[in-house]
Formats: structure tokens, sequence, C-alpha cells
């Protein structure tokens, strides 16, 4: 069994090159999906319910940058669940689910991401053979992005337009070998490598791929939905969208993920706000925790509110997805446009929130938040990444946008699905509901102003049910944690609310004096409120969140870790002797050190062991 670091102990990952990175996270990965292994051989996880455990892995600090092995269980496990028929999955569930291959999920192309009825990939089918061969036509055809595919994955699941007898119907999700198993060649037909460089994730080993003529057996389109018959008859699917199950599947997950990334950060600038004293109040006093300014209560205190409103929220989205898809199988799609309109919604805002609070969280700490070692840099790469994968957020609210305006001109003809009933309600008060600076009034008013209502009414909804299980002083702080988040958001949003509702300026003022007075309130529990997301050091993985609050001792510790400090010589493509700064950038650019051989020395040493058991 490996250790958990045994080649590059104690030199923090940021100090590791592109290639020894890589070789990081692989190490890293198979130890820790060794134990998904052991855990589903002692029944402790199952292919139904394994999101908690992989979910933990994925999120904890031993991939703090992502996982070449991610996309295997986020995206090409769940889409053969969800489009393959029962055949195709006991032929390759069981090989996926004990990882003797390694999947991806390759959709998005060098000329498109959003738009996917125009992607270009074709697989066109030939009865003669009873094959789909598949093309990449041109270069924006490629496909770009998938995870783990640079040098890792030696399956994926590929997009692509369907075409048989001449026509073309639409894009099809296909299981593909893209890598020889034994050597872990890429196969003939095959052209493949990472994409280099990227702002964050770096871990995660984005591919590209094209195909060249390649042909696949007429049983690897995934036929649960739609069906190409052996004399190339095109059998549709009961809905068009039903292929586009598993993004929804990943937008729902991607809400827990912000849970988890906003909690972190809100609980490093907290706790590093209640040791950093700076500044005093008057003069001649000791310097003050400048967790008691006000400004630093309203960058931090309303993160540690959306944090459990987010919480609350992917609970209940997570509720809804899984109700829906018992529904889908027994036949019944009334609900599917709801589903596909909130996981839009709320995978867009719960990414664009907690991208601009984990960056508050960063800039709540002055320089030491600029530190790669408080772990907010880091975090806010990965966060701000989640803002375009699984489709880019403004195409996402236009979606939900699109339901929202469908559903309202079907008001009086339609029975409403639960998270828009609100409709009704504010389209009988006439959209002039009297203003009141309460929680509920304050939901009203976004109910009138539409937008963000859906987030609002989960959250709402799920804290009248905490009021019967919680102690009064609990049940209070949570209170306060709703009037914080709905006055926030009231203030933020004021132009609507000033344009949609009767709001009057004595109400806003008091509304802002009521904020002040929540911060207040809210500032002796803020940080018990973080401890409370019980968040280990090892997982926070910062010098400036840790429990014990030794800030100081642990930056000075972590910097000289540096390699740069190990030794008096420079090691800078900035500072080298000879000034050549533009030519030996260029250099180091170029060279993207996993695609100079075929297969990386880390397939032998680590992967193929992994995925024949042997680790
Ligand atoms: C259990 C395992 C879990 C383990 C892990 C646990 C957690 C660990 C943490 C990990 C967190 C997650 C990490 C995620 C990593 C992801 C890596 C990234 C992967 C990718 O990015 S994959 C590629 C993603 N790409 C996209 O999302 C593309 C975006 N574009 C689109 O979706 C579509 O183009 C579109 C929706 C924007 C438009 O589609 P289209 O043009 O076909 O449709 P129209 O706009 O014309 O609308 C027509 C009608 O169709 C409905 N519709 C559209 N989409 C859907 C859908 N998905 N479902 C249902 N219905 C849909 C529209 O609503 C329209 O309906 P109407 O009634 O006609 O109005
Ligand atoms: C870290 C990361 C990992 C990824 N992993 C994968 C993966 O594993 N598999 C995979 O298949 N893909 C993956 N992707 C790709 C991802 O799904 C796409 O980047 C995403 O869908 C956005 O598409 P795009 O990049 O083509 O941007 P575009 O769609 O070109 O967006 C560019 C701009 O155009 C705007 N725009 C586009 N269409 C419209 C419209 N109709 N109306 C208004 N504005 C519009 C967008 O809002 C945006 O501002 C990954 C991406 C990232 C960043």
């Amino acid at each position: 069994m490996l250790s958990k670091r045994e080649v590059f102990d104690g030199v923090p990952e940021e100090y590791l090159s592109h290639k020894e990175r890589y070789e990081n996270a692989i190490r890293n990965s198979v130890v820790a999906f060794s134990l998904v292994r052991k855990m589903q051989e002692e029944g402790k996880t199952s292919i139904n319910n394994y999101r908690d455990v992989v979910g933990g892995l994925l999120g904890s600090s031993v991939l703090r940058d992502g996982s070449p092995l991610g996309l295997h269980y986020i995206m090409f496990m769940p889409a053969i669940l969800n489009q393959a028929n029962e055949e195709q999955q006991e032929k390759w569930l069981p090989r996926a689910w004990n990882c003797s291959i390694i999947g991806s999920y390759a959709q998005t192309e060098l000329g498109h991401g959003t738009f996917i009825r125009g992607l270009e990939t074709t697989a066109t089918y030939d009865a003669a053979t009873k094959q789909f061969v598949l093309h990449s036509p041109t270069l924006t055809a490629y496909k770009w992005w998938p995870g783990g595919l640079g040098q890792t994955a030696n399956y994926c699941i590929v997009v692509a337009q369907l075409y048989t007898k001449g026509q073309c119907h639409g894009i099809h999700s296909f299981i593909i070998q893209v890598r020889d198993e034994e050597t872990h060649m890429p196969l003939p037909g095959i052209k493949i490598g990472e994409i280099g460089a990227k702002l964050g994730l770096n871990a995660v080993n984005n591919g590209f791929l094209g195909f060249d003529n390649y042909r696949i057996p007429r049983t690897n389109m995934l036929m649960k939905h739609a069906q190409v018959l052996e004399d190339g008859t095109y059998v549709k699917s009961r809905h068009s969208k039903l292929n586009y199950g598993a993004m929804v599947f990943v937008r729902v997950v991607i809400v827990f993920d912000m849970v988890n990334y906003l909690s972190k950060a809100v609980t490093i600038a907290t706790r590093f706000s209640a040791v950093r004293r700076q500044c005093q109040l008057k003069a001649g006093e000791t310097e003050c925790q400048i967790l008691d300014y006000v400004t630093q209560q309203h960058k931090l205190f309303v993160s540690i509110a959306a944090a459990h409103a987010f919480r609350i929220t992917a609970n209940k989205l997570w509720l809804t997805f899984n109700e829906v898809n018992e529904q889908l199988v027994e036949g019944n799609l009334q609900r599917l446009p709801e589903l596909h309109a909130l996981a839009c919604c709320l995978k867009a805002v719960t990414t664009a929130d907690t991208a601009a609070c984990v960056e508050r969280c960063r800039l709540a700490c002055g320089g030491h938040g600029y530190m790669m070692s408080s772990s907010l840099p880091l975090t806010y790469g990965l966060v701000t990444a989640a803002c375009t994968y699984e489709g880019e957020n403004t195409v996402l609210l236009l979606q939900t946008a699109r339901f929202l305006v469908k559903t309202y001109q079907q008001l009086d003809s339609k029975a409403l699905t639960p998270t828009v009933a609100y409709l009704k309600t504010a389209a009988a008060e006439r959209f002039c509901v009297g203003w009141s600076n309460t929680t509920e009034g304050i939901i009203r008013g976004f109910q009138v102003v539409a937008m963000r209502v859906i987030i609002m009414s989960t959250f709402n909804e799920e804290v009248q049910e905490m009021s019967r299980t919680v102690s009064p002083q609990l049940k209070e702080v949570l209170h306060q944690l709703v009037d914080l988040y709905c006055t926030y958001w009231a203030l933020e949003k004021l132009s609507d609310l000033l344009l949609y509702t009767p709001i009057s300026q004595k109400e806003v003022e008091s509304l802002r004096l009521r904020y002040e007075e929540t911060l207040t309130n809210l500032r002796p529990n803020a940080v018990g409120l973080v401890d409370a997301f019980d968040l280990r050091d090892e997982m926070l993985q910062s010098t400036l969140g840790s429990y014990d609050g030794r800030v100081y001792e642990r930056l000075m510790e972590e910097a000289m870790k540096s390699p740069l400090n190990a030794e008096p010589m420079l090691q800078s493509t900035l500072g080298s002797y000879d000034g050549r700064v533009y030519e030996r950038l260029m250099e180091e650019a170029m060279k993207s050190p996993l695609n100079a051989e075929p297969v990386n020395y880390t397939f032998h040493k680590y992967l193929k062991p992994f995925m024949q058991g042997k680790l």
C-alpha cells in the first residue's frame, strides 16, 4: 500500500513542477480511491450511494487541486447509470466501479461548449459492419477539456452528432475506448494529450481528443433512451433532453461542492479575524481584533449565513433530483423542465456567490490572504472554475429565465410545480405587496422581483422545520442568520425592490440599521458558527485558519519550506542572471512535459497496479 506522499514528502504542491504535480495527483488519487474500493469490498459503500464517500475524498486536502480520476466518478459512471441500457450497464459498470477501467466525459469541443446542438464530432452508422465511425472533421471538432483525458483515462463517454441512413439525429452519447488497456498507448485513429496549465485544478489532467475515422461497435452507443437498430433504423427517445441527464446531475452535485468550499474559506477568514489585532479604537488601548470592525463583519458574516443557506438548498435540491428521477423511471416527465431550471439556477447562483464570497474572504485577510499557504487563492481558483464548467453561468440563468417566463405565461392554465408556486401569490397580489421590514416581508419582496426567490423560499422553508427541533438559543442564532441573509440581499438588490415594491426611504433606512444591529448580534457567535462547520485543520490546510490560532508561527514554518529559502540560488525565469526573461518564459510554456511521451511513466508505476487491484 503506498503511503500518502512518499515521493515529495514535505514539499508543498506549489513548488512542484507540472510533471511532479501530475505524479503527486496520480499517487494520491490511487491511494485515496483504493480506500473506496476497500469500502465497497466491505459493503460500506455502493454504486448507488457513493456520493458522500467520493465527495469527501474529492473535497479533501489530499486532492486539493482536483484529481485525474475525479471525472470517472462524477460523470463517466453517472452517465452509464443514466444513459446505458441494462445490458450495457451489466457490461461496463462493474469494471468502472472497481476501476479496472478509468473513464472521462468528452462533450465540449475546441469550437463549442455551450451550444451543444452545434457540436461537430460525428458518429456515422455503417450497417454493413454494424459499427459507428467516429470522426473529427475540423480542428474545432476536437474534444477539449475532458478531465483525466490527457494521460489518465482509457475510456470515455463521447457526445457526438449521430448520423444513420444519411440523416442527422442530433447529439447522442457513446462509450469509447481511447487507450490500450495493457500498454496505455493511444489506439490507432485516436489523437490525445493534455491541454496544458490552467488557473487552477492543475491536477485534473484535462485533455484533448481527436478521431480519424475511428470505428466502434454499434452496441457502444448508450441506448437507454434512443437506439439505432442493426439495420440502421433510428428509434428516438421519449424526451429529446433525457440525454442531457448527466449535466443535470453534476449541476446538483456542484451545489454541495460550493457548500464545502465556502465553509472552508469563511472558517479560515473568521478565525484569522479573531486572531489578527490591528489598530486601536482609542489611543493608548490595546489593538483590537479586526473581527470587531463592522466593515469586517459586513465582509464575512453573510458568507456564514450563505454557507448554511446553500447547504439547506443543496439538500432540498438533491431530494427534488431523486424525486424527479424516480418519476422519470415510471415514464412521468412532468417535472423534468422544473428540475432542469432549478439545477441551472442553483448551480449558477451558488457558484457565482461562492466565488465572490471566497474572494471577499481572501481580501478580508489582508496580505496574509494572498499567501498560497492560506489556502484562499487555491480555493478561489477551484470555485471560479465552477462558474464556467457544467454550463456557463449566464447561459444557465437564461435557461431558468426561459422556464420562469413560460411558467408565468401559463399561470392560469397550468398547475404550478412546487418551486414556482410563489408566482401565483405574487400575481394574486398584483405586485403591490405592502412592504414590511421583516424576513417574510423581504422574501415576499423578492418574490415580486422573482429571480432570487428559489433559494430564499427553500431556505426559509427549512428554517421553519428547524425551529421545531433546535434549542431556543440556537434557534435565535439561526434566525439571526436568516435575518442577516435577507437584509443583506435586500440592501444589495435595493434597486429592484425600489422598482418593483412600495418600499419607502424610511423603511430602507431602518433596514440598514437592522442590518448593522444583526451584524453586532452575530459577532459573539461568529467563531462558534464557523467552528460548527467542524472542519479539521487537515481539511483547511491553512496557516490562517488553524484551530489553535498560531497564525504567525505557521506562516513562518510554511515560508521556510520554499526551496528558494533552502538554497541561495534563484530558480526563476524572471530573475535569471542573463536577463533572457521572455525567451525563458516561452521555453517553459512550450515544454508541457506530460505530452513529451505517449504514455506517462505514472501509468506503469501507479495507475496500472491500481486498475489491476494490485495496490
Ligand atoms: C454520485 C457521484 C458523485 C461523486 C462526487 C460528489 C461530489 C464531489 C465534488 C465534485 C463537484 C463537481 C465537480 C464537477 C466537475 C465537472 C467538470 C466539467 C464537466 C463539464 O463541463 S461537461 C460539459 C458541460 N456542458 C454544458 O453544460 C453545456 C451547456 N449547454 C447546455 O446545456 C445546452 O446547450 C443548453 C441547455 C444551454 C441549450 O440546449 P438546447 O439548445 O438543446 O435547448 P434549448 O435552449 O433550445 O431548449 C430546448 C428545450 O430543452 C430544455 N432543456 C435544455 N436542457 C435541458 C436539460 N438538461 N434537461 C431538461 N430539459 C432541458 C429547455 O428547457 C427547453 O425546454 P422548453 O420547454 O422548450 O422551453
Ligand atoms: C475547469 C474546467 C473543467 C472542464 N471539464 C470538462 C469536462 O470534463 N468535460 C467537458 O465536456 N467539458 C468540460 N469543460 C468545458 C465546459 O463545459 C465549457 O467550458 C463550458 O460549457 C462553457 O463553454 P465554452 O467554454 O465554449 O464557453 P462559451 O459558451 O463560448 O462562452 C463564452 C462566453 O459566451 C457567452 N455565451 C455563450 N452562449 C451564449 C448565449 N446563448 N447567450 C448569451 N451568452 C452566451 C457565455 O456567457 C460566455 O460569456 C470544463 C471547463 C473547465 C473550465
